[in-house]
């Protein structure tokens, strides 16, 4: 082994759980880091195959569609044509290349160096990089922290050597826009995908072995969201699991379901979950115990087994999400670095999913509040009677607050509709702050806004109590 370079923390993938470990340790805490990434790019799933590719190809669907202008006039304002590929690509490759510039650049900046190949433990402190040249460089790190993230599952009754069938990772190479596409997997990626695709026109059926969409979210929200992705033009194929897929040249793919029914279209997308690839770094020349399916268990610090080996992001599992392990990946540097301040994490995590139309979520649900035995009431407020609801056309959009009661503080939001994925964020805030009815009440909204949702919710549960009771 030749002599190894030594930083405070060696951190193992450049997604968005490594690179804020990584720049947390230097920017914040003033501290040695480098970071070893085996792609050419950096940003992970967040930036090169999942989040932000995902989230820009929904924003270019929607523009391309004329989505918001239809629904805004009541007429078809669509540019009435087929989209193409190139079209509905190239703002995701400006926004991707402009998020990874931004992100080298302040890895120079903060002197991280950015070191190219697959890492592996050589000993619990020292990190081999075996490097695309062939050779290698050695790493050691006082702390070491793991953010190798996840990769689509890929079931083998799928030939993803056709050009046909894909992974979430390599739809951001399509090739072409298909006329008809099955999407196998209604989870959350899944989900997003069917509504960004049937916005584009093209006839998308999502298939799923489950019985309900999303079944995480508050009922009323999930009921809405499958009645609003149906007027998109997507249909369900729910209680089928897909059995077999044929994908003869020339022909369509036809997917077999478990009751025997067949499927065909033309491109298939497969969403069936994402899993750790924590295997692959020799974990036993650490010491590192693997948990269930590969994912790495970690107490509440982000320490492994081995106390100065920390793991982030999605290698750890739920909730496994771009906000979640950045946030994982600063408290984690916080901790092993000693900054003990800035090593704690929010137990209020937000929710945001990017269908047609959004969704979100913080805090408790309504079934979690019954089974907990907490008392509660709901305020509800519709788009369609909120003014600016009305100006940007969103007729089925919604927020519901959930009040405890007696002393009405804020224990859950949840909502869909335009620009549900931001507005959250204040009934987040409320809750962080121990704040509830009153401070809603008590708080002046732009008008008109959708930000006025919250107070006419505040509203709603008050009528609903009785206003006499809150006095
Ligand atoms: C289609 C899609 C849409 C999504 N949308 C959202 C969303 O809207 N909001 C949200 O919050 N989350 C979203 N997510 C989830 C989010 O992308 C992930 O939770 C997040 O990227 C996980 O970050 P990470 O840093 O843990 O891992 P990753 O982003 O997976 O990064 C891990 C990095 O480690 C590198 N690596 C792996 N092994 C090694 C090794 N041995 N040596 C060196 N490098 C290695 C990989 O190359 C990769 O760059 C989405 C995911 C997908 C797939
Ligand atoms: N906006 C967001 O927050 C966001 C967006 C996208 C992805 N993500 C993250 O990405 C991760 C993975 O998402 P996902 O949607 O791929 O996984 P998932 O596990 O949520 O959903 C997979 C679905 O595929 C179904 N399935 C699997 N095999 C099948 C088969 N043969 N036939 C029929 N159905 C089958 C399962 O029943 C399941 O419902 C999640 O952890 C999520 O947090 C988050």
């Amino acid at each position: 082994m030749s002599e190894p370079e030594m930083f405070d923390l060696v951190v193992v993938g450049a997604g968005p759980a490594g690179l804020h470990a990584a720049l947390s340790a230097a920017a914040l805490f003033g501290k040695r880091a480098a970071v070893v990434e085996r792609d050419a790019t950096v940003g992970g799933a967040t930036t090169v195959t999942g989040t932000l590719p995902s989230k820009t190809l929904r924003e270019t669907a929607l523009a391309l569609s004329g989505y918001r202008a239809r629904k805004l006039y009541g007429v078809d304002l669509s540019l009435r044509r087929r989209a193409t590929v190139s079209e509905l690509l190239s703002h995701e490759r400006t926004v991707k290349a402009a998020e990874q510039a931004q992100f080298r650049g302040l890895l120079e900046r903060f002197g991280v160096p950015l070191v190219r190949g697959a890492a592996t433990f050589a000993d619990p402190h020292t990190v081999r990089v075996a490097r695309p040249d062939g050779g290698e460089t050695f790493l050691r790190g006082g702390a070491v922290v793991l953010a190798t993230g996840s990769v689509p599952v890929r079931p083998p009754l799928f030939p993803f050597d056709d050009p046909r069938v894909h992974d979430s990772d390599e739809l951001v190479d399509l090739a072409e826009i298909p006329e008809s596409l099955a999407v196998i997997g209604a989870g959350v990626i899944g989900a997003e995908y069917a509504c960004m695709f049937a916005a584009l026109g093209v006839k998308t059926t999502l298939i799923d072995g489950r019985s309900k969409l999303l079944e995480f979210l508050d009922p009323d929200v999930s009921a809405a969201l499958a009645n609003a992705m149906t007027g998109l033009g997507v249909e369900f194929v729910w209680d089928e699991r897909v059995t077999g897929c044929a994908a003869p040249p020339g022909g369509d793919v036809t997917l077999t379901l478990s009751s025997g029914r067949t499927l065909a279209a033309d491109h298939v997308l497969v969403c069936a979950g994402r899993v750790s690839r924590a295997d692959e770094l020799n974990l036993a020349a650490a010491g590192v115990e693997p948990g269930s399916k590969g994912r790495l268990k970690v107490n509440e610090h982000f320490q492994t087994n081995v106390p100065h080996v920390y793991a982030v992001g999605d290698v750890i599992g739920f909730p496994a999400l771009a906000s979640t392990s950045a946030e994982q990946g600063r408290a984690a540097a916080a901790h092993a670095l000693g900054a003990t301040g800035l090593a704690g994490m929010t137990p209020l995590l937000p929710t945001g999913i990017y269908t047609i139309p959004e969704v979100a979520s913080a805090g408790a649900t309504e079934a979690e509040l019954k089974l907990k035995g907490v008392p509660y009431v709901v305020g509800r407020a519709d788009y369609a009677k909120n003014p600016r609801g009305k100006i940007v056309g969103d007729e089925g959009g919604f927020l519901k607050l959930l009040f405890r009661e007696p002393d009405l503080a804020l224990v859950g939001v949840h909502m869909i509709g335009e620009l549900a994925t931001e507005l959250v964020h204040t009934g987040m805030m409320v809750m962080r702050a121990g704040g509830g009815m009153d401070l809603i009440l008590n708080t002046c909204f732009n008008y008109p806004t959708l930000g006025g949702l919250f107070k006419q919710a505040a509203y709603a549960a008050l009528l609903a109590r009785g206003a006499e009771a809150h006095r």
